[in-house]
């Protein structure tokens, strides 16, 4: 009878779905990545139900702290699960603090059809009402649908399923954190009922032009985020180019708006040959031509990539050797 189930992998990094607090009702302040995998997966009743499980700890960190070596240690091992004819899915535990961001690095890098799920909470694993255990199952659940199969990579909290390019952390502490601005969730799930409702046009998986091997031994290319502000200077720009950054992405205000005294230094770093991405703290809405002086000093338009996403783009376009026009249409692509 089991050996009917669909088998999935559960790789577990952490976060607050492996926190443990002090009490049941600690909702802050506890500490990230001290329960095991194993202790996740007790805590999910109904679980070998739904799938065969094989589980692996990857690492086990709070994702604030989430660094190139983990990410490599990460994707080498979904590669190495989704390579298995064994495995018909896989599902990765994180921190929600740097989710979308892992999500939109292996939705660019790996390349496979089956499906690949994010998961993480926003409650520890201790407390009264802990969102983990559903949004487990939910991601298990997610990850055994044929309906998943070559979708990208998914990230399923709260029951709504999320396209790694859009989705983005919108609130510090509610479960309902989660949200693709403007396009929405992509699908549901519902009474363990799994549906979707629509797709992002934009290419992912074995649809892109990057591969793991950008990953290869070495961090990936210096790349600083800049946020904008009234009564801004260019030391913090200056600083970037100074000590080595390869790219920049300012997250401008509005749609981009580049302060008057950060033009200065922008226009030195493109100068010295740093890739600059005009991006927006907004959350939402894409960043189009705006002031020609913006765009007259060789900044490049981030498009609807928040600006963490922008930044992961645009370290693998620098990994990947892209010249600069090669970039503007990497980030008109993706
Ligand atoms: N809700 C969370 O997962 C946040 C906990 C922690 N800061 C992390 O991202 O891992």
């Amino acid at each position: 009878m089991s050996a009917a189930l669909p088998r999935i992998a559960i790789l577990a990094t952490g976060g607050t779905i492996a926190g443990k607090a002090s009490s049941a009702s600690q909702t802050v302040g506890y500490k990230p990545g001290s329960a095991s995998v194993q202790d996740i997966l007790d805590s999910v009743p109904g679980l070998s139900d739904v799938a065969e499980i094989t589980a692996v700890q990857v690492a086990n960190i709070g994702s604030e702290d989430m660094t190139d070596h983990i990410w490599t240690k990460l994707v080498r091992e979904t590669e190495e699960q989704l390579a298995d004819p064994e495995i018909d899915g896989v599902v990765i535990t994180h921190g929600t603090d740097t989710l979308e961001e892992t999500a939109f690095l292996l939705n660019l890098i790996l390349k496979s059809d089956k499906p690949i799920v994010i998961v993480g909470s926003m409650r520890p694993a201790t407390s009264i009402s802990a969102d983990g255990p559903m949004n487990l199952l939910n991601a298990v659940r997610t990850a055994c649908s044929e309906k998943s199969v070559g979708k990208g990579v998914l990230v399923v909290l709260n029951d709504e399923i999320h396209g790694a390019r859009d989705v983005t952390k919108t609130n510090t502490t509610n479960c309902a954190t989660f949200a693709s601005p403007r396009l929405g969730a992509l699908g549901f799930v519902t009474g363990g009922i799994v549906d979707f409702y629509k797709a992002s046009v934009k290419p992912h998986t074995t649809q892109t032009q990057f591969t793991s091997a950008l990953l290869n031994g070495s961090d990936l290319p210096l790349t600083d985020i800049i946020y904008a502000h009234a009564n801004e200077d260019s030391r913090l720009i200056e600083t970037s180019a100074a000590t080595g950054a390869k790219g920049i992405v300012y997250a401008g205000m509005g749609n981009g708006s580049v302060h008057v005294n950060a033009l200065k230094g922008l226009r030195e770093a493109i100068e010295k040959g740093v890739i600059v991405i005009r991006s927006s703290r907004t959350g939402s809405g894409a960043v189009v031509d705006s002031a020609p002086e913006w765009s007259e000093v060789g900044m490049i338009n981030g498009g609807t990539l928040n600006p963490q996403k922008a930044r992961i783009l645009l370290q693998l376009c620098l990994a990947s050797g892209l010249g600069r026009e090669e970039i503007i249409e990497a980030f008109n692509r993706y």
